[in-house]
């Protein structure tokens, strides 16, 4: 009776939208081809039974990673027998949900060759990756190093006699330690170590190096390799063989230093092409711009779920003769549909960088390299922005569903333990914060010099007038003019760098100046690239938007994703004089009618997502919100639930039970 009674609930909510849900379904995937494909996809993967992923958390290591193992060559079988594309394929390994080798492979090593390779050189290695003769990593990090590249201490070092480079680590400290796919699976690695010719070191530079026998998959002689063991939760990222390595004076041919930037010619010495010598940190570009749109992904699965069971869950006083939905307790709504807002808001953003590291890209090809500062300050900026707010959102969704949250089987546990990292990978998101606002620091300063700043910094042009402009709110509706929202975010971001800027030039030397404003210019950072987020969402909204319903949808669900965070950094609007108390409080008042406004469509806005219960991964998130019996399901297919009487009774629980027997007869 009770589950019936769940099921309706859902029905009950859907009948309620009053937006076309195709239509969005079709924004939501970035169009009619990528929703075909993505949807397909999703099938093929929840239909077959060696991709399923309910028994991760009780797997223990080695058994998780064979499994990892299996999968990724299956994924890959069905890859080659269906001749599906390189966007089919990217979208089945996406959906088959688990961190593996293959994501570095195809994310980071086959790009990495691309970006930093000389034409020979791609012409010899990509098509054995493409083919997966060869099975790649990106060799960064190292125990000592992480975030700062400069100060990596692995050695290659250029022996003109046998016109070799010697790959060496002098120190423990100079061991690599982290990448992705390393650990066990990995044939070979690009390599980041230092350069040295002739007694000089010319920085870190890429190296191709074998590090296993393609015959027996045995390390070859000078390589010591291993997996660095155990990370946080429980199967979560364990899937993945994030490894150790550790040179012996090994030896690889010339040819296999990655020479797009740098040079060394038979003789050893080091050409120095006319590239920018930042394309050596253009795969972290590259894969900062995947992370962003990916982002949207982990944070719409969570909301999903919170939204879903937050639907179903009653507690509390009387609704048509039940308890409430606790999706209509405002508190539970206004810590929700903020994160649904940033949901959409994060896809929009993501397309857009997608956008721009395309279009940077063709520049580059162009030899023109105007653009590649301010990619690097939107890719990092972002990349931190939105897994930090991801990483909460999913603890908040978590929290949301209640204790059941904190069963593996309502999904959000793993989902979390998975995501986290992407705060600290790719660069760790304060460290990223700096760089953004080192950019900002610059672009302000040259402004006087006539240097005319450009894309999303181009209202620092406008900065005489974002310094003293009033809010133009003078009633709740202002609050929903997406012109007066920009400039808002403009202001207060303008305000802050220029504020920051000040302080600065009071230091006499910058550095000193950088590293005692540092939590600061982090608050600077984050307010210009929140501008960045809300006017992508302004400008989506700019364009033709088909579907009946679904631009005012996507109109709330913008002046929410603003709006709610400008409560929650009233501080900055307040303490840069951008907005009023009184318009605070207006503001206020508005959000709280566009939940009303959102709360009938909120299924319908998460089912927009597209997600297959597979993919999901929760009993709470269920499409047919079934929840309570399959609770109970998944529960007793819990191991400790095998035998009536658990394992260990005998030994350890009878005889406790025993002595206080004993005990109650003295
Ligand atoms: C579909 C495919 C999906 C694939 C996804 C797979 C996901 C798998 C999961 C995990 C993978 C994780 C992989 C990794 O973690 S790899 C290791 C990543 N490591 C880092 O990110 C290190 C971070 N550190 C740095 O990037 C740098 O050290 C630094 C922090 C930027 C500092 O650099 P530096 O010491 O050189 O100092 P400066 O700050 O002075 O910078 C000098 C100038 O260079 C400019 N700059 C910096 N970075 C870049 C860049 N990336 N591009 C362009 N320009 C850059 C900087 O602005 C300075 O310029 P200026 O003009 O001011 O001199
Ligand atoms: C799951 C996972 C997968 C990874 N995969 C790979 C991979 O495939 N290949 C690879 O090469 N690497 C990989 N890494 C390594 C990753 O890129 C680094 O861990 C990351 O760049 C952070 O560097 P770090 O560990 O040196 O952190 P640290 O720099 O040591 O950070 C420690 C603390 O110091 C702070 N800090 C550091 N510098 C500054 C500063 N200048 N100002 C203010 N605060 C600062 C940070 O904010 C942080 O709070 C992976 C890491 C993880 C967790």
């Amino acid at each position: 009776m009770e589950a019936e009674a769940a099921v309706d609930y859902l029905v009950d909510e859907r009948s309620k939208a009053q937006f076309d849900i195709d239509a969005m379904k079709i924004i939501w995937a970035g169009g009619k081809h990528e929703f075909e494909v993505s949807d397909r996809m999703a099938r093929l993967v929840a239909s077959d039974p060696v991709f399923r992923k309910d028994n991760r958390a009780i797997l223990d290591r080695k058994e998780l990673f064979k499994n990892t193992l299996r999968k990724a060559a299956h994924a890959w079988k069905r890859i080659i027998e269906l001749r599906l594309s390189e966007q089919e394929a990217s979208k089945l390994r996406f959906f088959v949900d688990e961190p593996a080798y293959t994501d570095l492979h195809w994310g980071m090593f086959i790009p990495v060759i691309k970006g930093q390779g000389t034409e020979e050189q791609r012409k010899k290695w990509l098509p054995m990756a493409y083919r997966m003769q060869i099975i790649g990593c990106y060799a960064q990090t190292e125990l000592g190093h992480g975030s700062n590249v400069q100060g990596l201490e692995t050695t290659a070092t250029f022996d003109p006699e046998l016109d070799e480079f010697v790959i060496h680590s002098p120190t423990l400290t100079s061991s690599k330690w982290w990448p992705g796919g390393l650990g066990r699976a990995s044939t070979h690695a690009v390599v980041f170590a230092r350069l040295i010719t002739d007694g000089k070191d010319h920085g870190i530079n890429g190296f191709i190096v074998q590090l296993r026998s393609l015959d027996d998959h045995l390390p070859l002689p000078g390589i010591i390799i291993g997996d660095i063991g155990m990370k946080f939760g429980n199967g979560a990222y364990n899937t993945m063989d994030n490894g150790f390595l550790r040179f012996d004076h090994v030896r690889i041919p010339r040819d296999q230093m990655l020479m797009r930037v740098k040079q060394v010619t038979r003789e050893g010495k080091v050409v120095q092409s006319d590239v920018p010598w930042q394309l050596l940190y253009g795969t972290m570009v590259y894969v900062r711009q995947t992370i962003v749109a990916d982002a949207s992904c982990a944070l719409s699965r969570a909301v999903c779920i919170a939204t879903r069971y937050s639907a179903v869950r009653r507690q509390f006083g009387s609704q048509n003769g039940h308890e409430t939905q606790v999706i209509d307790y405002r508190t539970q709504q206004s810590r929700l549909f903020p994160l649904l807002a940033s949901a959409y808001a994060f896809r929009f953003v993501g397309e857009w960088l997608k956008w721009l590291y395309m279009d940077v890209t063709q520049r580059l090809q162009a030899r023109d390299f105007s653009t590649l500062p301010e990619a690097h300050a939107c890719t990092a900026g972002l990349k931190s922005l939105t897994t930090s707010v991801t990483a909460d959102a999913i603890e908040e969704c978590r929290k949301l569903c209640g204790g059941h949250g904190y069963l593996c089987s309502s999904g959000l546990p793993e989902l979390f333990a998975v995501y986290v990292p992407a705060c600290t990978y790719e660069g760790d998101n304060i460290v990223l914060l700096l760089q953004v606002a080192r950019f900002l620091m610059k672009t302000v300063s040259q402004l006087g010099s006539g240097e005319r700043p450009v894309g999303t910094t181009t209202y620092l042009l406008r900065l005489e007038h974002l310094l003293q402009c009033p809010c133009d709110v003078q009633g709740a509706e202002d609050w929903l003019k997406p012109d007066v929202v920009v400039q808002l975010f403009e202001a207060r971001s303008a305000r802050m760098t220029v504020a920051c800027a000040k302080s600065l030039s009071k230091f006499s030397k910058p550095e000193d100046g950088f590293m005692d404003l540092s939590a600061d210019l982090v608050s600077v950072a984050t307010a210009h690239c929140q501008l960045i987020v809300v006017s992508k969402f302004v400008e989506k909204l700019q364009q033709d938007i088909p579907g009946e319903g679904v631009k005012q949808q996507l109109e709330a669900l913008c002046s929410i994703y603003a709006l709610s965070l400008l409560k929650k950094h009233l501080g900055d609007f307040l303490s840069t004089s951008c907005i009023t108390s009184k318009q605070a409080s207006l503001a206020n008042d508005v959000l709280r009618s566009l939940y009303s406004q959102v709360r009938p469509n909120a299924i319908a806005l998460v089912d927009a997502f597209n997600y297959t219960d597979h993919f999901l991964g929760s009993v709470l998130g269920r499409y047919d919100g079934n929840v309570y019996p399959k609770l109970y399901e998944e529960a007793l297919k819990d191991p400790l639930n095998e035998s009536v009487v658990p394992d260990g009774y005998h030994e350890y629980l009878q005889p406790v039970l025993k002595q206080r027997l004993r005990t109650a007869r003295l």
